[in-house]
């Protein structure tokens, strides 16, 4: 028997991901933890609640039995929030083996601890094969089966190439990296950014001034990776500049959503009920803010879009204010 590919959460990315390796012949087995939910996509082959119009494979099996999906599996994808990633991989630990690859897909930060998922990972499953997954990867649009393509990194190479060849497929494309730590920052930094650019679309600034703020926030990106000791270039990629893009421009994007949302005058609490799926944003500004306190980081975007999400600061004030500081070298790092 061939060995299957398990895959933890059953959001809209598990789901897209799950269907990828599904449709490209490999049997797939998704973890959630809703029984009505994981019933309804054996049965009618949608995961409705995430993805509705999305048909699934049948190679794709849904289920709540988490030692029936992990035991055997050759990957193991965690799809699964920040908020709740470390308690799903202590719960998924009892059943994981060394061989196995542990792939995280999650875009986010731990609360308070500012560890990346690839870290908890490591100190989960200290003798795991791990890697992590990030790119311009819409679910929603790769639902569509519009293409993209995302960066699979790993310091361990044949960890990537077995990953680039479940992966890929007509309309998804996976490249490798062995900079786990650049890949990784890159997706989590971007979705503040996501934040900001959201509510300026809904103040109605011109094409200029969203060109300037996705420019400045790849700078501020890169500052602060530098000061973590993490190398800007790898921000030149699909993980960092592409993900920025995408995120920074799209309404489908949770985190643009929650900032447009923030534009209208809406409440924090409204903007995020609303929306009933993760914007990993919002923990990720108050962690990213706090780290650039305390290291000394110069993050204007930050500091000014804490202030207007957790502090009520009117937006207008702010921008008043960014605008009167003295304005620095473009490029930080140019040789
Ligand atoms: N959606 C996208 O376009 C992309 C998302 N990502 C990243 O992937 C990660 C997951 O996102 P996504 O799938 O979109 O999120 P969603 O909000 O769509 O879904 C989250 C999933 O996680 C489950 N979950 C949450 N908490 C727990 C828990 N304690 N135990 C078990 N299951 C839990 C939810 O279950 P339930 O339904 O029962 O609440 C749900 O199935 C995020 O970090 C995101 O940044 C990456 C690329 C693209
Ligand atoms: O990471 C994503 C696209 O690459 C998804 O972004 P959101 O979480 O903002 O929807």
């Amino acid at each position: 028997m061939t060995a299957h590919i398990a895959v933890l959460g059953g959001g809209s990315f598990g789901t897209v991901i799950a269907n990828i390796m599904a449709e490209n012949g490999y049997q797939v087995r998704q973890w959630l933890r809703d029984p009505e939910i994981a019933e309804k996509i054996n049965q009618t082959h949608q995961n409705a609640r995430y993805l509705p119009d999305y048909s699934l494979s049948e190679q794709l099996i849904a289920s709540t039995d988490m030692e029936w999906v992990i035991r055997d599996a050759e990957a193991v994808f965690v799809s699964i929030p920040s908020s709740s990633f470390r308690n799903v991989v202590q719960q998924a630990k009892a059943w994981l083996q060394p061989q196995q690859l542990l792939i995280s897909t999650t875009k986010g930060v731990e609360a308070s601890s500012f560890k990346l998922m690839s870290h908890i990972l490591r100190e989960e499953v200290p003798n795991g094969r791990i890697g992590v997954l990030s790119g311009p990867n819409l679910a929603k649009e790769i639902a569509k089966g519009h293409i993209t393509a995302s960066v699979i990194a790993s310091d361990d190479e044949a960890l990537c190439s077995r990953v680039q060849s479940i992966l890929c497929s007509k309309t998804f494309r996976a490249y490798a990296s062995q900079d786990v730590f650049g890949v990784e920052l890159g997706g989590t930094l971007k979705n503040i950014y996501a934040i900001a650019s959201g509510l300026s679309a809904a103040l109605g600034v011109g094409e200029n001034t969203k060109s300037m703020l996705i420019t400045r926030s790849l700078a501020e990106m890169s500052r602060f990776a530098v000061a973590k000791g993490a190398n800007p270039m790898t921000f030149l990629g699909l993980s960092g500049i592409g993900d920025l893009i995408v995120t920074c421009t799209s309404p489908l994007s949770r985190n643009y959503r929650v900032g447009f949302a923030l534009g209208q005058g809406k409440s924090l609490d409204d903007a995020v009920t609303e929306l009933g799926e993760v914007a990993e944003g919002v923990n990720t500004l108050k962690e990213v803010r706090q780290q650039a306190q305390q290291y000394d980081i110069y993050m204007p975007l930050v500091m000014g879009l804490y202030e207007v999400v957790f502090n009520h600061a009117p937006v207008k004030q702010v921008i008043a204010a960014m605008m009167s500081n003295q304005p620095n070298v473009d490029v930080d790092f140019a040789v």
